[in-house]
């Protein structure tokens, strides 16, 4: 059984489903651009390591008061224009029979990985009550956060697999290409899966009120467009197509992604998030005049004299003005050295600059 979801007219009549965030995404007029940072919530701010001492990091996703309290301290902190979810990429897989941690500094790490069809057998489908937890903090979030759309977000199934694959995180993903390459039948069918376990998990964030989804692709990167087009763009592409009812704005996001902004666009996305290393420019030529872009500041640059932070700002909000649509991100996650009164700052920027 699947989650139903919300009508989209009742969602419409949220004041977050009318946010400058949500329309920047669906490529209407915004007063401002709209801003938010990946990894806002986490180790860059003081009140974060707080709550989470001596808490384990999946323990923490898994509890609606420390989630909604973390997912709140960017908003609180920065006045950022939406809130992304507090939880891992990796959560619906440990919910769907995966044994797994998330070590500090490491990221996940996969107990036993999946090499072999009988291995597969230990991914079994997810289903709504396995991620209670989850459903109980964006329905608590939703109701704190009033006007400001909350996010909610999935690993795509080459990200997953990658992770699942090689047991942990990897420079080449050569575990993970060895099977795409050399068992394409089991690389499929685990990709299905994942797949599935992807969409419920973001059916159950919709039906419970969050205003969009990023689905993030991070490693997909490492793969030629061809092989893209291949062996993961029809997974990413059912997750995506899946929500097509749910009417929210998708978010497709990835790293070094250049050779494939015009693919993760095609997969199905209303926005293509993009890393520095693109300009957005540049992206909107790929993404073509049907798509927003999201992006696209160095994250290394918040180390930087403010200065040049300010240069970089404005050079993007300029590049992103040839977008349908221009939602203001990093080009990947926040560092967990960053000062968070650079962030603060940017987002002041960000707002008095791109004020129509
Ligand atoms: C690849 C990936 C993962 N997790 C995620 C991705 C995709 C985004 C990306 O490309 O960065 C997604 C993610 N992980 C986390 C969020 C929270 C929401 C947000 O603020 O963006 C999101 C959106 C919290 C987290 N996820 C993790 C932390 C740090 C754990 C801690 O605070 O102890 C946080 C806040 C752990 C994690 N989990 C993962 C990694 C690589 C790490 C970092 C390892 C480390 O450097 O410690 C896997």
């Amino acid at each position: 059984m699947t989650t139903t979801l919300e009508g989209s007219a009742a969602r419409r009549e949220q004041p977050a489903a009318d946010s400058v965030f949500v329309r920047a995404c669906r490529r209407q007029p915004v007063a401002h651009t709209p801003v938010w940072f990946m990894r806002q919530a986490g180790r860059s701010l003081p009140e974060y390591r707080k709550v989470r001492a001596g808490i384990s990091m999946l323990e923490a996703c898994r509890r609606p008061d420390l989630v909604a309290e973390i997912t709140l301290q960017p908003v609180r902190r920065h006045g950022v224009d939406a809130a992304i979810l507090f939880s891992d990429i990796v959560v619906p897989v440990a919910a769907a029979g995966i044994d797994l941690d998330i070590e500090p500094g490491t990221g996940p790490v996969i107990a036993e990985p999946i090499r072999t069809e009988r291995d597969l057998e230990r991914l079994r489908p997810l289903t709504p009550p396995d991620v209670s937890f989850v459903d109980e903090a964006v329905r608590l979030l939703v109701g704190e956060l009033g006007a400001t759309p909350l996010i909610g977000f999935a690993g795509a199934p080459f990200t997953l697999a990658s992770y699942l694959v090689e047991g942990g995180p990897s420079r080449t993903h050569g575990k993970t290409k060895a099977m795409m390459y050399g068992q394409p039948e089991l690389w499929h069918a685990l990709c299905a899966r994942l797949a599935e376990i992807t969409l419920e998990f973001l059916r159950v964030q919709v039906a419970a009120g969050v205003s969009a989804v990023q689905l993030f692709d991070s490693w997909a990167g490492a793969l030629s467009e061809a092989d893209y087009r291949r062996f993961v763009l029809p997974h990413s592409a059912q997750v995506l197509s899946g929500l097509a009812e749910a009417g929210v704005p998708r978010i497709h996001f990835g790293v070094g992604t250049a050779q494939l902004l015009t693919a993760m666009g095609e997969a199905g996305a209303d926005v293509v998030g993009v890393d520095w290393r693109t300009p957005l420019d540049a992206a909107t030529a790929l993404v073509g005049p049907e798509r927003a872009v999201q992006g696209n500041l160095d994250p290394c640059v918040l180390f930087a004299p403010w200065p040049v932070v300010e240069r970089e700002v404005r050079r993007v909000l300029a590049e992103g003005r040839a977008a349908p649509g221009h939602v203001f991100n990093l080009g990947h996650g926040v560092l967990p050295e960053t000062e968070p009164e650079v962030l603060t700052r940017v987002v002041e920027l960000v707002h008095e600059a791109s004020a129509r």
